[in-house]
């Protein structure tokens, strides 16, 4: 009785927190529907703009975006995209089509989520064409390897994974060659949270151990221990969501301390007023007059409660510590 009753409340638990991806893609939606950025592919995934999001929302998500984007594509230029690229978690994201277009493609470019996040994408990619035809392109046979739970093809592949049972994910990445020899960028972006501590820096551990030449960019919650970061888990655990790794997410100091405890060399961490206040100034001025924004004070707080977090170790000497911001 007792194992029935803890293999339910897991399973909701789990549930609740593939459900945040939704969450992330229609906040994306939302806010490239009012022009914040552009991403003609996020309307394959996420077919209404769905309900108005306040301005601060929107700029919060265009400083994540924008953000996470600046590193990733640092890292491709120094590498001259001759590396890999995994995405921790990466639900409906559509950063595979931006860099296909923007001729910015690695070598391959993998992503990682629950099964059951995995099969509505595949689902999604196998009945649209635009989103279809990209993969089609970058691959050089007839065949394609796609079933419920993963796709394979030359320079994309989606695998279906639990990121806590590293064995498994190792095997899996593996049989879809995954190179360790290769320059690697690993991301997350408000995933690592929901993992407890313990199982998150076994994961960071497994990359720093995985690949000798290589950045983990982590994007999540910041300065939870006061007022504001208490609201937002209570919100979460309404929704029976558990921000089960929030003790990492004290401080910068914490953010930066799972990766030098587990074998990077080097960590760097801003909070999200920081980087907003070093994107570019044009793009800046110009999404700062798309909404009237009344609430400057809430703005600057999510800012502070949210943070870029990038790790690295650099065999190679490629020059990883001047991918910055
Ligand atoms: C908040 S969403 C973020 C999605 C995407 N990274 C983005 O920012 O748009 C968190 C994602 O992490 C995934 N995730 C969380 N824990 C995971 C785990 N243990 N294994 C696989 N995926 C996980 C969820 O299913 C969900 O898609």
């Amino acid at each position: 009785m007792a194992t029935r009753q803890a293999f339910t409340d897991s399973d909701t638990a789990d549930e609740a927190v593939r459900a945040t991806c939704d969450d992330a893609s229609m906040c994306k939606r939302f806010a490239t529907s009012k022009g914040y950025w552009k991403d003609p592919y996020i309307q394959y995934f996420v077919r209404q703009v769905g309900e108005r999001k306040a301005p601060e929302i929107n700029r919060g998500y265009y400083a994540r975006v924008q953000g996470m984007n600046h590193l990733l594509d640092a890292f491709l230029r120094k590498t001259a995209c001759d590396c890999q690229v995994i995405n921790f978690g990466a639900g409906l994201d559509t950063t595979f089509w931006r860099l296909k277009d923007e001729n910015l493609l690695p070598k391959k470019y993998f992503e990682v989520d629950f099964p059951m996040v995995v099969a509505r994408k595949i689902h999604n990619i196998k009945t649209k064409p635009p989103l279809s035809k990209p993969i089609i392109e970058t691959h050089s046979s007839d065949s394609l390897l796609i079933d419920g739970h993963s796709l394979d093809s030359d320079r994309y592949c989606i695998i279906g994974a639990d990121l806590r049972e590293l064995p498994s994910l190792d095997e899996k990445l593996k049989k879809f060659q995954l190179n360790p020899e290769l320059p690697t960028l690993l991301l997350s972006e408000c995933v690592l949270v929901y993992m407890t501590p313990e199982q998150s820096s076994r994961l960071v551990h497994w990359a720093a151990e995985t690949f000798h030449t290589a950045m983990f960019v982590n994007y999540e919650q910041v300065n939870m221990t006061d007022r504001f970061g208490q609201v937002m888990i209570e919100n979460l655990q309404r929704r029976q969501c558990n921000l089960a790794g929030v003790e990492v997410c004290c401080s910068l100091e914490s953010q930066k301390e799972r990766f030098l405890k587990t074998g990077w060399e080097s960590a760097n961490a801003l909070d999200m007023a920081a980087v907003y206040s070093v994107l570019p100034q044009d793009d800046m001025a110009r999404i700062e007059r798309l909404e009237f924004l009344d609430e400057k004070e809430l703005l600057q707080q999510l800012l502070q409660h949210y943070s870029i977090c990038w790790a690295f170790k650099d065999k190679l000497k490629l020059g990883l510590s001047q991918v910055a911001f």
